[in-house]
């Protein structure tokens, strides 16, 4: 591997998990990572305090799509600006190697690499279509890791192992999870609430993941129903929520998508309507395809819908995602980042 190792990317929680993943990895290996995000976003809140990187910083980054043309400018401006300044990180921390995990906070560090003479750039891309950044740099990368690319030389998805130690096989549905993504979704919200009473009658117990904005109205509604759910907003205990369900309703952001699998828990997935080039839908169309999941777009949901699930075979659907995404994806990817030189 050449000299010292920039992992890089965020604003979401789908992009950070993976960038997580990769300084966890590293640092079990005793090689020190440098962290480089965006003030704007959740990348603070995620590593800021993490003791795992040697150093993180976060750069002035915004996104460049959906703006308008002045809003594109300036933050096309900003993002030469920060490019400039990675381009002295990496001088004066000789950096040989950057790993970028995409989204617009991954933007500088990735520019840096490619002008700095020498640096090489892997790239981990989490969804079915390639994000625009990705799309951009991605020729000038050594390799291209990703579930959905014919190419990728690993292509299991960087899952923690908590998702594997308490996977099992669902019998029937006693416990549904309702799972919004790192920021909640208000219709998938709205649908647990339309069929919280019928659930309950039929003594399924509800968990449910409201995200930050709307968890005071949807505990209220829970509280008027008279509904004993366990309703969060965020837990850093995400795969112990799941373990204790035997169905998940959820937004298919991609590593959302590959935890429950890995766990071996059938969902509905409730793509995000604008995701860009409707990725949502086509990372959980690859599990449909294999008939390991439902889909319904977000317009869609009724009660109906929830009948259909409730009369389904999850016990085959369970037991066909135990061999739908392997344990040691970070491990061999980084083996072949490390082996690079
Ligand atoms: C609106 C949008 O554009 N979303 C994108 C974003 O989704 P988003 O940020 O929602 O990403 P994911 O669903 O992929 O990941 C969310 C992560 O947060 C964790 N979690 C969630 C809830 C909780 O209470 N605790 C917890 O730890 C999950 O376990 C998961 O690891 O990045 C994904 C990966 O690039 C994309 O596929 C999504 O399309």
């Amino acid at each position: 591997m050449k000299g010292r190792v920039v992992v890089t990317g965020g604003g979401t929680g789908g992009h950070l998990k993976v960038a997580k993943a990769f300084v966890e990895e590293f640092h079990k290996r005793g090689i020190p990572v440098i962290f480089i995000g965006s003030k704007n976003g959740q990348d603070e809140a995620w590593f800021k305090d993490d003791r795992k990187v040697k150093k993180a910083f976060f750069l002035d980054t915004k996104g460049v799509v959906n703006k308008n043309l002045w809003g594109k400018i300036k933050s096309l401006f900003q993002i030469l600006k920060e490019t400039n300044r990675c381009m002295d990180i990496f001088d004066k921390a000789e950096v040989g190697t950057v790993i970028s995990v995409g989204g617009f906070s991954a933007a500088p560090a990735t520019f840096a690499s490619i002008l700095s003479m020498g640096c090489d750039l892997f790239i981990h891309e989490q969804n079915s279509k390639m994000g625009k950044l990705n799309e951009l740099t991605s020729r000038f990368a050594k390799e291209i890791f990703s579930s959905y690319l014919p190419s990728s030389l690993v292509k299991d998805y960087p899952v923690s192992s908590e998702f594997f130690d308490n996977a099992r096989v669902r019998e029937r549905i006693n416990a549904i999870i309702f799972l919004g993504g790192s920021q909640g979704a208000v219709a998938i919200n709205n649908f647990a609430l339309s069929v919280a009473s019928k659930l309950d009658s039929l003594g399924i117990k509800i968990i449910h993941q409201t995200g930050r904005v709307d968890y005071e109205r949807v505990k209220k509604e829970y509280e008027k129903l008279n509904i004993n759910a366990d309703v969060f907003d965020f837990t850093p205990d995400i795969a112990k929520k799941m373990s204790q369900a035997d169905f998940a309703i959820s937004r298919s952001g991609a590593s959302t998508l590959w935890e429950l699998s890995a766990n071996s828990l059938p969902a509905m997935f409730v793509p995000f309507p604008h995701a860009a080039q409707d990725h949502q839908y086509y990372n959980a169309k690859f599990l449909k395809d294999k008939g390991l999941c439902f889909i319904c777009r977000e317009k869609n949901l009724s009660v109906e819908v929830l009948d259909k699930i409730l009369a389904s075979d999850i016990n085959s659907m369970s037991k066909g995602l135990i061999d739908s995404v392997g344990c040691d994806a970070i491990e061999s990817i980084v083996d072949i980042i490390v082996e690079n030189n």
